[in-house]
């Protein structure tokens, strides 16, 4: 699958590298781009009363004209609204020269109920605000409610950042080449794309592998071969052992939800750790969950020595302070030589460190830390990375890598375009998303999925791609009405389905 995503510095690039190598130079690969535009306009848009293509004056704008052309030919009626002529010598003053429709300015532009518009104004080249006649343009065609498709982005979606810059159209469908840029997939770059068409024009896939992309759209090709597999011989402890930390008596709703999530998830075994005063309120309400009692470092220590977790949640509902700091600590610096894969640091856990995030960073930057996984939503990634937070000219996607790497950790920058960063600069942007995901609890879901994975071995970037992915699939799959609750039992069928495609599947009875 072409997963990578390409900004638009790289799209460009790769442009120029194929153009070079051949078969097609420059016209033919913006023939091949307006020629597949116009036909997703002739397969879902047969009966327009009229298409208006607007064309900018870059090769976005070059695009339109091919598409002007085309679907004028095709039995169309077209009008053709152009804002600026393309650079003499320029592919797109090529395709212009090539098309035969009259030229009506943009400053003009009209258009009637049931028609149809082409945006080829901006695509990747987008360099400033849409203002002016592009600006004005955008307001009529959204006062008329007009289906719009865009070629390559909606003018003024910012292919790097999915910011709007100006205005922008808000498109039906967004028809790309090659592979989709970050601006596809961040809000609100998503919203305004409308349905992204991947559209193959021909470039080479070893011109983009050359590029070596390390941004992905998430998707389950990026990790299914690492997905455990439990394998014949095994038992509950080798299979994974969770360590979800509770917080106090009216607090530990939170943790039992990232307990069942890891159960779920696949760890053979999963604990609470519950200070002494919320042991009975767990108790009531736990079966297969095992249940430890955890109220400072000795008992943590005690915990360690004997059939210790291999991956820890700590955060959901467990209190902000110096005792959730010190298990943190404690677990980062005790590290792989005691077993341990991962923790999930979330919530509280996340918040704690807010005045001293140096010395989290510092744990896991350590040669024989476990990894660290942080599960941030805006508000806590603000408290721990305020200057990044604090820079606008940064997208999500790259304040989750600069995160990842400051800290040294996988950050799961969570919201409705949750961003996965691994600290060596891997990263996805997940798109499966659903608004009903956004209930509460279901971050302390997450966390548990992402320690299931991580207790059975899974690698940190992989499992976090994986848990954000599932848990996603799982509400959507469930459908709206979802609560936290249903989602641990939801995602048996998600996991099912992948386990069936992984290539050591065995058959399940
Ligand atoms: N050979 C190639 O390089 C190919 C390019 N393709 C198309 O080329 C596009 C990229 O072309 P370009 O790099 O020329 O960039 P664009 O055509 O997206 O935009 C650049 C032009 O628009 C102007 N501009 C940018 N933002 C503006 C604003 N807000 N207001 C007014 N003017 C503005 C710039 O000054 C420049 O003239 C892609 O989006 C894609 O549609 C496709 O034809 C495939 C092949
Ligand atoms: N609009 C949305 N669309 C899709 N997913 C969302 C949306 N809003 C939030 N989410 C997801 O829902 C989860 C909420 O987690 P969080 O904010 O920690 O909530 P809680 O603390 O209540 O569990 C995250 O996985 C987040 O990515
Ligand atoms: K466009």
């Amino acid at each position: 699958m072409r997963l990578e995503l390409l900004s638009p510095m790289e799209m460009a690039a790769v442009d120029r590298r194929a153009i070079a190598d051949g078969p097609f130079d420059g016209l033919a690969l913006m023939r091949r781009a307006g020629t597949l535009v116009a036909a997703e306009v002739l397969v879902r848009y047969p009966g327009a009363a009229k298409v208006h293509v607007l064309a900018g004056p870059g090769n976005n704008g070059g695009d339109g004209y091919v598409i002007a052309g085309l679907l004028a030919e095709s039995g169309f009626a077209v009008s053709l609204w152009t804002s600026g002529m393309p650079r003499p010598g320029s592919d797109a003053a090529l395709a212009a020269a090539q098309c035969r429709l009259e030229r009506l300015s943009l400053l003009e532009f009209t258009a009637g109920p049931d028609e149809l518009v082409v945006d080829a104004l901006y695509g990747s080249g987008l360099s400033r605000p849409v203002d002016g006649d592009a600006a004005r343009a955008i307001a009529l065609v959204e006062s008329l409610d007009l289906p719009v498709v865009a070629v390559d982005l909606p003018s003024g979606v910012s292919g790097d950042s999915g910011q709007v810059s100006g205005s922008a159209f808000r498109a039906a469908v967004t028809v790309t080449f090659a592979r989709k840029k970050p601006g596809h997939l961040l809000l609100p770059g998503r919203e305004l794309c409308g349905e992204v068409v991947l559209a193959d024009i021909g470039i080479d896939d070893a011109v983009i592998g050359e590029m070596n992309i390390r941004i992905f759209e998430n998707d389950p090709a990026l990790w299914r071969t690492a997905l455990p597999v439990a394998q014949v011989d095994t038992h509950k402890y080798r299979r994974g052992h969770v360590g979800a930390f509770s917080g106090g008596p009216s607090s530990t709703g939170a943790a039992r939800l990232s307990a069942l999530a890891a159960a779920r998830a696949g760890a053979g075994a999963v604990t609470v750790l519950s200070p002494a005063n919320a042991m009975q309120v767990n108790a009531a309400h736990l079966t297969s969950i095992m249940l430890r009692k955890v109220s400072d470092a000795h008992d943590l220590a005690k915990v360690q020595a004997n059939h210790p977790p291999s991956a820890f949640v700590l955060g959901p509902g467990f209190g902000i302070g110096e005792k959730a700091r010190a298990f943190a600590l404690d677990i980062l610096g005790d590290g792989r030589s005691n077993g341990v894969e991962g923790l999930v640091l979330d919530a509280d856990g996340i918040t704690s460190f807010r005045d001293e995030p140096s010395t989290l960073f510092a744990a896991a930057g350590l040669e024989a830390a476990p990894a660290l996984v942080l599960t941030p939503h805006e508000g806590e990634f603000g408290r721990l990375f305020p200057d990044i937070a604090g820079d606008e000219t940064l997208s999500k996607l790259d304040k989750a890598r600069r995160a990842a790497s400051l800290s040294h950790g996988t950050v799961i920058y969570k919201g409705a375009d949750t961003v996965i960063a691994s600290p060596e600069g891997r990263a996805a942007i997940n798109a499966n998303g659903v608004p009903w995901l956004a209930t509460a609890g279901s971050g302390d879901v997450l966390a548990g999925i992402v320690a299931g994975l991580l207790a059975q071995g899974m690698p940190a970037f992989e499992a976090a791609c994986a848990a954000v992915w599932m848990h996603a699939e799982a509400a959507r799959r469930f459908r709206p009405g979802l609560i936290a609750d249903d989602l641990p039992a939801a995602l048996v069928p998600v996991l099912h389905e992948l386990r069936g495609q992984h290539p050591k599947a065995r058959p399940q009875g």
